[in-house]
């Protein structure tokens, strides 16, 4: 017999994913359900699948599946449009909210207007920037490498916020390819675990003009994780400042590197695209 599911699709600045609450419909298998509604064709069409569940750790917990069906361990914009679900569905009246994911615990601080929450702001956490075991170099440190595919060489940072990232800087966004460099950056030898990709540029006005290809989604309309990762290689690489505007294809993040804590905050939009029911 057939059940009948409730979800909500939900975008942060142009990332868009489906949002179920697994207190009152539990997914057996994410990994299927994520590849079959993701497909924009014949299924609902998202960038992936988002679990919302209760935690002992925290007020909520969040499980993210990209579009592939691989289970990442951290999405900055799902963890912002969770804090909009809870809050605007009423499963919490707090607007300081702690959610477990797989890297940890993350704050959520909500920002609403008329009652509902409009921006969140999410304490991403200190981001790792060598000894990870998600890059394949002998000592596991890469924080700077050049990086060779088809015989044209990047120069490439890897940030690690939670999840993997390659930052890429170019004089011109323009002249990327993502579709064609992007899965060859992404499942390189270098990452085992493969990684996602950003390109960016810095504009006359210091802000980042960043492009994305995510492991297990592809090219999206922007990444949370990966406009943090962006904008600390930004610093190390001397181009910015603490404080930076990430632009992407579908919206903009304000990223902070605070030197006090050296922890990354990351303030943006929250959207609820519309309610839905799908038979499972
Ligand atoms: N879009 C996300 C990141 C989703 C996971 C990523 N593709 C991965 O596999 O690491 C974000 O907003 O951070």
């Amino acid at each position: 017999m057939a059940t009948t599911i409730k979800f909500t699709k939900m975008q942060g600045a142009g990332n868009d994913y489906i949002y179920i609450n697994t207190l009152e419909y539990p997914i057996a298998d994410p990994v299927k359900t994520s590849i079959k509604w993701s497909s924009y064709h014949t299924g609902i069409g998202s960038d992936g699948l988002v679990l919302i569940g209760k935690s002992a750790l925290a007020d909520f917990s969040m499980r993210i599946f990209n579009a592939d069906g691989s289970e990442a361990m951290m999405c900055g914009n799902a963890s912002r449009c969770i804090g909009k679900y809870v809050y605007d569905n009423k499963l919490t009246q707090k607007e300081v909210i702690t959610l477990e994911t797989l890297s940890g615990i993350k704050i959520l601080k909500l920002h609403t207007e008329n009652g509902l929450v409009e921006e969140v702001t999410v304490d991403m956490d200190l981001p790792l920037l060598a000894n990870s075991s998600q890059i394949n170099t002998p000592d596991g440190k890469m924080l700077a490498k050049t990086i060779t595919v088809d015989g044209k060489e990047y120069k490439g940072t890897f940030v690690c916020m939670g999840n993997p990232h390659l930052v890429i800087f170019i004089d011109d966004i323009k002249d990327v390819n993502l579709p064609a460099i992007g899965p060859k950056l992404e499942n390189h030898p270098l990452f085992p675990e493969r990684t996602n990709v950003e390109f960016a540029e810095v504009l006359p006005d210091g802000s980042l003009r960043m492009r994305v290809w995510e492991r297990g989604s592809g090219i999206t309309m922007a990444c949370g994780t990966g406009a943090c990762a962006t904008a600390v290689a930004a610093y190390l690489n001397h181009k910015t400042g603490r404080k930076s505007r990430v632009r992407m294809d579908g919206g903009d993040l304000q990223i902070h590197w605070n030197e006090k804590d050296g922890h990354v905050y990351m303030t943006g939009p929250v959207v609820k695209v519309f309610d839905g029911e799908i038979e499972i």
